[in-house]
């Protein structure tokens, strides 16, 4: 059997030995996408960053291609939310995106050709090229969220993980990050973001997973994203207005 990426098995992930969320059963493939789903303060950035060591698995397993996550973030790339950075750091987006090459080549070694043009690829990927020698600062907030995006794929990583990655973004924005994840699956890694966007989820996952503060439901779109299952979870009326687009409103 090929190792999942991603396997959560009846875990309970938490803080200073306190759980935020439980029963947590999931798997990602490899090249996969999950989408994480629920409202503020549901447990989503709990459990991407429980991945990376940033939160604790309390109980149950956790496992990133078969390692416990702590000895697996050479494998694994994280994506912060665009507004946990400092919009003033003094460097270029290429700088930033080269950041993300020092893991391989050691931060205190010069950077190599191959590690420039890895940054330039993954400029590329995310659309922004053109913008190579702009400040971090200067760029709009969905260009900087691009370019985080870009310092994650540069350090080619095989579990991508992604903080809400479309607060916030504009359509442009929006359609080159999707691009780009797309492209990254079809290259074979796995992708888990976290969203307030249901459509999206819908369109973009294999997975979802709606939590709060447990896991409410994990599987194809359509079956976790069930108008039924919203309303619980959400502790809301769901209305599913054109099987493509899920409002919900407050009781
Ligand atoms: N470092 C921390 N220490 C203790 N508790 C925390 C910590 N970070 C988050 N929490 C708590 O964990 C719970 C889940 O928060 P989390 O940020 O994972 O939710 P979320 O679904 O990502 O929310 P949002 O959509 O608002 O970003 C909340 O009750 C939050 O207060």
């Amino acid at each position: 059997m090929t190792e999942a990426a991603l396997r959560f098995t009846g875990a309970s992930l938490g803080y200073h030995g306190v759980p935020v969320l439980t029963g947590i059963d999931l798997a990602v493939p490899a090249g996969q996408h999950l989408a994480l789903v629920g409202p503020n303060g549901a447990g989503k950035s709990t459990l991407i960053k429980s991945v990376v060591g940033l939160a604790q698995v309390l109980g149950g397993t956790a496992t990133v291609f078969g390692r416990a996550p702590g000895r697996a973030r050479d494998l694994c790339a994280y994506v912060p939310q665009a507004s946990d950075l400092d919009p003033d750091f003094p460097v270029t987006a290429e700088h930033v995106v080269l950041m993300g090459r020092y893991r391989r080549i050691g931060w205190w070694r010069p950077t190599r050709a191959a590690d420039r043009q890895a940054a330039r690829d993954a400029l590329t990927l995310v659309g922004l090229a053109g913008q190579a020698g702009r400040r971090f600062g200067l760029l709009s907030g969905g260009q900087r969220q691009r370019v985080l995006l870009a310092r994650a794929v540069a350090s080619e990583p095989r579990l991508l993980l992604l903080d809400e990655p479309f607060n916030g973004v504009d359509t442009v924005s929006q359609h080159a990050i999707l691009v780009a994840l797309r492209g990254l699956s079809a290259a074979g890694t796995a992708v888990v973001l976290s969203t307030h966007d249901l459509a999206l989820a819908r369109d973009l996952a294999d997975t979802v997973c709606l939590v709060n503060g447990r896991q409410w439901a994990a599987g194809p779109p359509q079956h976790a994203l069930a108008a039924d299952t919203l309303r619980q979870a959400y502790g809301g009326n769901a209305i599913d207005v054109d099987d493509r687009r899920t409002v919900l409103v407050e009781p």
